[in-house]
């Protein structure tokens, strides 16, 4: 659904990104892992079409990303960006309501889509819905922009650490409709720093360090080795998931 082709990023001098190759298929939910820096964000913002590549090109469903108009893109994907902007003081209802936007609904039309309602309840914000959006925790906000790109119902979902803000019933809540959005078709894309979450929930995971992808594998493929060279970290298994336990006393590669 998604294809990045040798997907490179530079800016001022600096490689950000080198020569990515990842296919990310309808109908499931993959996760970009790695540390701080690693380049999971450039990556998801050039897939979102927010950033130009500087190398490589992504094709969606066929077709060069920037061969689809603005329009067409906005039906395609939803984007939950990382940083979560201050909101003003409009209501949760009407903040969420503006995923509708790429529909050329009336602002009467979007308030009540039943996408909204929809989005708000699966975030847990349906309580919330009246409520000024300024007046939200930390925590809230990233439900609401979470909620807002859910309300796009688009067949692709990229979203930037959706759940770094939030207490852990939230954020098993949120993975797990992410799982429910992937039965039903969807191509979900998130980054996260959760091991636990990531190898419990996601089909694939893109593991990247450094500018690069290193390794595109299921959960069950994830060794110790890969997380201790990556994150510098030694791990204990849950399950079949994975939880960082301890700083290593070598250094990361
Ligand atoms: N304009 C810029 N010039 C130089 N370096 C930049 C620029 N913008 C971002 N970077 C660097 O690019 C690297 C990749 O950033 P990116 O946000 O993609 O990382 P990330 O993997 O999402 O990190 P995090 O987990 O901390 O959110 C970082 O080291 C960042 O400092």
């Amino acid at each position: 659904m998604l294809n990045v082709q040798n997907v490179g990023f530079s800016i001022e001098g600096a490689q950000l990104l080198q020569s990515a190759s990842v296919r990310f298929e309808a109908g499931s939910v993959t996760a970009l892992i790695g540390p701080n820096g690693a380049g999971k964000s450039t990556l998801l913002r050039i897939m979102a079409g927010l950033l130009p590549a500087t190398q490589g090109q992504v094709v969606c469903n066929g077709a060069p990303l920037q061969q689809l108009t603005l329009a067409q893109r906005a039906r395609l994907m939803a984007y939950m960006p990382q940083d979560v902007p201050p909101f003003p003081p409009m209501p949760v209802r009407e903040v969420a309501s503006l995923g509708r936007l790429p529909y050329g609904e009336s602002s009467a039309q979007a308030l009540h889509h039943p996408a909204v309602a929809q989005a708000l309840a699966e975030v847990g914000l349906q309580d919330l819905a009246e409520r000024p959006a300024s007046q939200l925790s930390g925590g809230e906000r990233a439900r609401l922009m979470l909620a807002r790109a859910l309300a796009v119902q688009a067949p692709i979902l990229l979203a930037d650490e959706p759940v770094a803000a939030l207490d852990p019933a939230h954020a098993l809540a949120v993975m797990q409709v992410f799982c429910k959005l992937a039965a039903q078709g969807t191509c979900v894309v998130v980054v996260l720093h959760d091991l636990l979450l990531a190898t419990r929930f996601c089909k694939t995971l893109v593991l990247m360090q450094q500018g690069h992808v290193r390794h595109i594998i299921p959960p069950a493929r994830l060794t110790d080795d890969m997380v201790r060279q990556t994150y510098g970290v030694t791990t204990r298994r849950v399950e079949n998931a994975v939880v960082p336990w301890d700083l290593c006393t070598a250094q990361p590669n």
